[in-house]
């Protein structure tokens, strides 16, 4: 996406926004503008002085403009339908297409009682309007000293960690990082000097470089698990703080026992956990016996397969992907900011490069937090799977990534040369369909992009409305055919579990909510066949006026 600002005279701007042709869904993107009247460049103009209501109805085409060319693959398949009645398509979109343009404002013209101030005035506003789904004031455990997260702070601000959190341990969260004072969006929260950040440039200067750099397919990424492993029992350790702070054990889907794993039977996560920890497990066989010669550098009782395990998991929950200056994207280790806990409803999204004229990473709020809130981080768009398979937590609130993958063979439409097939997925997915606003017939609170899919499979290839009126029996092949889908799946999953989930151990209790949330899901979607197939039974006995 593109955006330009431009100053044409003292009482007129105009902004001019582009949906880039490099954009992955382009094509998708387009066709979504098109149906809200929009092309993919758009200007517009502002002349002062401006009323409430221009300045609305300006915003307005903006913010439809930018939420679309912000919007990211699952979004993008899921599309109109999941839009609220105000248009929002989720809490990241909104975020995002606000700062995007909020960004495009230069703040230098930034004069009040100017057309520039007017806008990012309103804009801060709707930022702020921006609700997460987490509670508001976080439940601190105060008879949690936090001893060693305070020395890892404070060691922090030594080395030049600037901060505006206070570290507690929050019920449900573990550690967090809680406002110390009321955060407005553009405040920086958190800042860490790059020589504060542990990354591959620790493994290169010690002793571990000459023996790993001599095997075949070594990643950065191992070299610093393996450097990880020796480096926390390091008494002499520059970032012995750091590692003091952290948890002797993991509780990530990867260390999911038996039971937990037992529960799991019948959903995907089963495989995904099983197919993560076997590679991890064929890894390790490989690695250690390379490592046996140079037992004084790799000493065998720091290199057990259970310390490896540890480090995978710490690696996978608490490492973050960083931009360095030299253009590398490297995989870092952050004292202090790994104490941020993620959320649909992050505060915080951008903050995965470093800044240039300070070398240091900051993390700037893109919602306000207030003080006493705890400030979230946004891991990335996972589904409650992955965030269980390798970070060990559900997610509150609904998950607009948790998507269920239909294994669907592509159909070869080369013949049809209308812009649906120009556009059309390769793969598909569904959700719960409480999260569509669509539940008529021809939708049914299902996506889109399946359903035509599906009528494309049942033979029918175009699907105007009218095509749809006239072939109501297709209609009723495909919502019979994915209500039969769902319904072994639903088999599968078998029934609720009668286990009193008090008295479970962690992992079984996580596995049994994760297959709760899974039934809901699946069965909003047997509930949204079922209504269909009314639907369409009824359409067929009363065909339109
Ligand atoms: C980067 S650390 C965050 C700090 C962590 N809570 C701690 O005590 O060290 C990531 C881990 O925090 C926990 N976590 C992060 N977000 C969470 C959430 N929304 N709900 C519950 N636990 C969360 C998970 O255990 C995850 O593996």
């Amino acid at each position: 996406m593109v955006g330009a600002f431009n100053t044409m005279s003292e009482t007129t701007v105009e902004l001019c926004l582009e949906l880039s042709e490099d954009d992955p869904f382009y094509q998708h993107k387009k066709k979504l503008l098109s149906s809200k009247g929009l092309g993919v460049k758009e200007t517009v103009s502002l002349s002062g002085p401006l009323s409430q209501q221009l300045l609305n109805a300006a915003l307005e085409k903006l913010l439809q403009f930018g939420r679309i060319v912000n919007l990211d693959k699952v979004e993008v398949y899921f599309g109109d339908d999941a839009c609220t009645p105000a248009g929002v398509y989720s809490v990241r979109n909104e975020i995002s297409a606000l700062t995007w343009i909020f960004s495009l404002i230069p703040a230098s013209s930034c004069k009040p009682q100017t057309l520039e101030a007017a806008l990012r005035e309103a804009l801060e506003v709707r930022i702020g309007e921006v609700v997460g789904a987490e509670e508001k004031e976080a439940r601190v455990d105060d008879s949690y000293r936090c001893e060693k997260e305070s020395r890892l702070v404070e060691w922090g601000q030594r080395n030049g960690v600037k901060t505006k959190l206070q570290i507690a341990q929050i019920d449900g969260y573990g550690r967090g990082a809680i406002a110390t004072e009321d955060l407005k969006f553009g405040d920086v929260a958190l800042e860490i000097p790059i020589s504060s950040i542990i990354s591959e440039e620790y493994v290169y200067n010690s002793d571990m470089q000459p023996i790993l750099e001599k095997i075949d397919g070594m990643t950065a990424e191992t070299m610093m698990l393996l450097w990880t492993m020796r480096e926390k029992h390091n008494l002499e350790s520059k970032f012995k703080p750091y590692f003091d702070s952290l948890q002797e054990s993991f509780c990530t889907g990867l260390s999911f026992g038996v039971d937990a794993i037992m529960v799991l039977d019948g959903t995907l996560l089963l495989d995904e956990i099983m197919q993560s920890k076997e590679v991890l497990r064929e890894r390790y066989d490989e690695l250690i016996p390379l490592l046996s010669n140079h037992k004084n550098v790799f000493p065998p009782e720091m290199y057990t397969w259970e310390h490896y395990l540890w480090a995978c998991e710490l690696y996978y929950s608490n490492s973050m992907q960083i931009k360095f200056p030299d253009g590398k994207l490297k995989t870092c280790l952050i004292p202090v900011a790994g104490f941020l806990n993620h959320s649909i409803c992050p505060h915080i999204v951008k903050y995965g490069k470093v800044d240039l004229e300070t070398s240091s990473l900051k993390f700037p709020l893109s919602r306000p937090c207030n003080k006493g809130e705890q400030c979230y981080l946004s891991y990335g768009n996972y589904s409650s799977s992955h965030l269980l398979t390798f970070y060990g937590f559900l997610p509150k609130g609904d998950n607009p990534y948790d998507i269920i993958p239909l294994d669907v063979d592509v159909i070869d439409d080369d013949d049809d040369e209308d812009m649906e097939s120009v556009s059309s997925w390769t793969t598909h997915m569904l959700r719960g369909t409480w999260l569509s606003s669509n539940h008529n017939i021809f939708h049914y609170g299902l996506p889109t992009p399946l359903l035509n899919y599906l009528r494309r499979a049942h033979g029918l290839v175009h699907h105007s409305e009218t095509d749809l009126w006239e072939n109501l029996e297709v209609e009723m092949g495909v919502l019979e055919n994915l209500k039969s889908t769902f319904d072994d799946m639903m088999q599968n999953l078998g029934d609720a579990d009668s286990m009193d989930r008090e008295n479970v151990e962690w992992d079984v209790e996580m596995a049994m909510e994760f297959k709760e949330r899974q039934r809901k899901i699946v069965s909003s979607i047997l509930d949204s066949c079922s209504a269909g197939i009314k639907m369409v039974q009824e359409a067929i006995g009363k065909p339109p006026v």
